[in-house]
């Protein structure tokens, strides 16, 4: 099997947004969890998008698996490396999108990737390397007060820079408009600047063409799924991919017990939360109570446990951006994090032991956490409920899941995600 695309996701959730995106476009595509064997069987596909979580873990070991990963995926000769980061560009000053982006680069031999976040289908766009959500600067959108990497510079030229050893530079919208012939002569022209990276500018899918034109003459991009759009469109237009219509065909139903849990603090997911509590019973975990050592999993699972019979339940950590602040200034940030990714990943594996086969999760760092527990190897990609997230099957066992990206998804996402997971 000769890949197309090679892709490095760095957390679960925006790993099966990808895969969404490039199943849209036309791509067979397999979602790993982690980096699969070296004999791992796969069916004959067109991109692979190796799930790691790597995006809050310290930037050396961020590098280790990341390349781990490309060195899977250049086995099975992939032509093209996207390493996929959040379109919010999730991450600190000490990486890790800098340091993964500099060494993957420097592995393939190339002189410079190309990055952008931008992801207009989700409202993100890139605007003289600015990254704006919706109507907002990045800097001044909910994601200033993201539980693990708070984002508090809209300037992506500037963020990059803080974390690579590359110096960093931009290509504008004006270029992009010119075309990919154009983006590759910027591209070229950095190079000789003695830039290692580049923020590109996106506002319309149709920059986003441009762009995965240019990309496909290197090796190594870093982006979004907007970037693995337009590397899909790339590959389609230029012959290298006859496109597949999405595969139907999942299995049948699985019936049973169904269960979301949310870790996610975003804004978009605690109005979810709250739209939820008219559909089905929502549980509240108490981070304070779990912090000190109380068995608020083991609670909240016999609470779910005399529910799960009746129809869906829903049971969530998440909470504002005060109470949030609260937690972390007595437990620690890194800290209140594990622990309510552990309590989440106990949760979901006595939900699975008492018959739960469809379940939604909802954060990135939740999904990973949940995942890894439940020990899943791998996922085809079925609907799209939402932009950005699709129905997943397991490939191992009869299971439906959802991870969704704490900041995607409409109002009534939980009860849209259940009706795609019969
Ligand atoms: N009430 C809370 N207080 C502090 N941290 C929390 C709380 N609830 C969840 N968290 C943590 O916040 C982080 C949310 O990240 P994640 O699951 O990736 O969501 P998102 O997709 O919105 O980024 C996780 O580490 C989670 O454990
Ligand atoms: O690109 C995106 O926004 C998503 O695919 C993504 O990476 C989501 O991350 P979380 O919000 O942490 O789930």
């Amino acid at each position: 099997m000769t890949l197309a695309l090679g892709c490095i996701a760095d957390d679960y959730t925006g790993a099966s947004d990808l895969a969404n995106t490039l199943t849209k476009a036309g791509l067979r595509t397999v979602q790993t969890i982690g980096v699969p064997a070296g004999d791992l069987a796969l069916p004959e596909v067109d991109a692979v998008v190796v799930s790691l979580k790597s995006r809050s873990i310290p930037a050396g070991e961020a590098v280790a698996r990341s390349r781990e990963a490309a060195s899977w995926l250049d086995a099975r000769g992939a032509g093209h490396l996207l390493f996929k980061v959040c379109s919010t560009f999730d991450s600190t000053d000490a990486g890790n999108i800098g340091p993964v982006t500099d060494a993957l680069r420097e592995d393939a031999g190339e002189a410079i990737a190309l990055v952008t976040p931008a992801f207009p289908e989700t409202a993100r766009t890139v605007y003289l390397g600015h990254l704006f959500v919706g109507a907002m600067p990045l800097a001044e959108s909910p994601l200033k007060d993201h539980p693990l990497n708070p984002m508090r510079d809209s300037n992506l030229v500037r963020v990059l820079a803080r974390q690579s050893r590359a110096e960093v530079g931009l290509i504008d919208l004006a270029t992009v408009a010119q075309g990919a012939e154009a983006v590759s002569a910027r591209l070229d022209a950095l190079v000789r600047e003695g830039k290692g990276a580049a923020i590109a500018d996106a506002v319309l899918d149709r920059d986003l063409a441009v762009l995965g034109a240019a990309a496909l003459t290197r090796k190594v991009s870093t982006g979004a799924s907007g970037l693995g759009l337009g590397l899909a469109r790339a590959l389609v237009a230029s012959g290298r991919v006859a496109p597949a219509a999405a595969d139907t065909d999942l299995g049948g139903p699985i019936g049973g017990p169904a269960a979301c849990l949310a870790g996610s603090c975003s804004q978009a997911t605690l109005g979810q939360i709250a739209r939820a509590e008219a559909a089905m019973p929502v549980r509240r975990l108490d981070p304070a109570r779990l912090l000190a050592g109380e068995d608020e999993a083991g609670a909240a699972l016999a609470w779910a446990a005399e529910r799960i019979g009746d129809g869906p339940v829903l049971i969530a950590s998440s909470a504002g951006p005060e109470d949030v602040a609260a937690v972390q200034a007595r437990y620690g940030r890194d800290a209140a994090g594990h622990a309510i990714e552990d309590a989440m990943a106990r949760i979901a594996e006595g939900l699975v032991a008492r018959g739960v086969r469809r379940l939604v999760v909802a954060g990135g760092e939740t999904s990973g956490a949940v995942v890894d527990r439940l020990g899943l190897p791998a996922f085809r990609v079925g609907p799209e409920i939402a932009a950005g997230v699709p129905v997943l099957r397991t490939t191992d066992r009869d299971m439906w899941l959802a991870l969704k990206s704490g900041n995607f998804g409409g109002p009534d996402f939980f009860a849209d995600a259940l009706r795609l997971m019969p």
